[in-house]
């Protein structure tokens, strides 16, 4: 079992909450309410901004050269991501601009800077471990919700945020991100630390589902 596996064997309920979320669910059956969606990707957005902070600072802990290139694959993946949104948004005739100028909400505060403070407050392998729900969970739910692929995905209403986390190019970043923590925990983590990781590996996934629960709020 790699340290991912283990972080999730450790906290199943946390885990569950996030990757069967109902907002994902009905993402998956395509019968998501387009507000909830909007509202998610906006808040999205100023979510990917804060997370821009967080690999910098990943940047700033960082002590080899394998570390920092690490750090910059995952900025770099927030840039994919953040086309995506701008793309998306502009559909629906929203700039940058307006994306930047709308409010954050509690629950995208929340998550953002619980994982700013992990990586503040502790090393490198926190950080990682606060940011590990994020990067490998949105790879799981991509393939949980594009089973037979893709192309089998035909005119699908989220087709293209489901692709974007279901295709190569993201399971890849995702599955280097798995190695990176392994790596990670080979130079840094004890047994007795274990317990600890676990601990904010299953509130980072809970801030995730508390995610998720803001888009579906917003269509009630
Ligand atoms: C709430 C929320 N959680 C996770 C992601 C996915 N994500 C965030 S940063 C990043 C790149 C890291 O390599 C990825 C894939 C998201 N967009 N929104």
């Amino acid at each position: 079992m790699d340290v991912f596996d283990r972080l999730k064997a450790a906290t199943p309920a946390d885990w569950r909450s996030y990757i069967d979320h109902d907002f994902v669910r009905q993402m998956g059956a395509g019968t998501l309410p387009q507000t909830a969606f909007r509202t998610y990707l906006v808040q999205d957005y100023l979510f990917l901004i804060q997370f821009a902070r967080v690999y910098a600072l990943a940047t700033y802990k960082s002590r080899t050269l394998a570390d920092m290139k690490a750090a910059q694959a995952g900025l770099a993946a927030i840039f994919d991501e953040m086309d995506l949104h701008v793309r998306l948004c502009d559909r629906w005739g929203l700039s940058p601009e307006d994306i930047e100028a709308a409010p954050e909400h509690q629950a995208t505060i929340a998550y953002t800077r619980f994982v700013l403070d992990c990586g503040a407050a502790g090393d490198l392998l926190d950080l990682h471990v606060a940011l590990a729900p994020c990067v490998i969970g949105y790879a799981e739910i991509g393939r949980n919700l594009a089973p037979n692929g893709i192309d089998a995905l035909g005119d699908h209403p989220y087709r293209e945020w489901i692709a974007e986390y279901a295709g190569d190019a993201y399971q890849a970043v995702a599955a280097n991100a798995r190695h990176h923590l392994d790596d990670l925990a080979a130079r840094a983590m004890t047994e007795r630390r274990f317990d600890e990781l676990a601990t904010l590996f299953g509130k980072a996934s809970r801030l995730e589902a508390d995610f998720w629960q803001m888009g579906l709020d917003a269509n009630r």
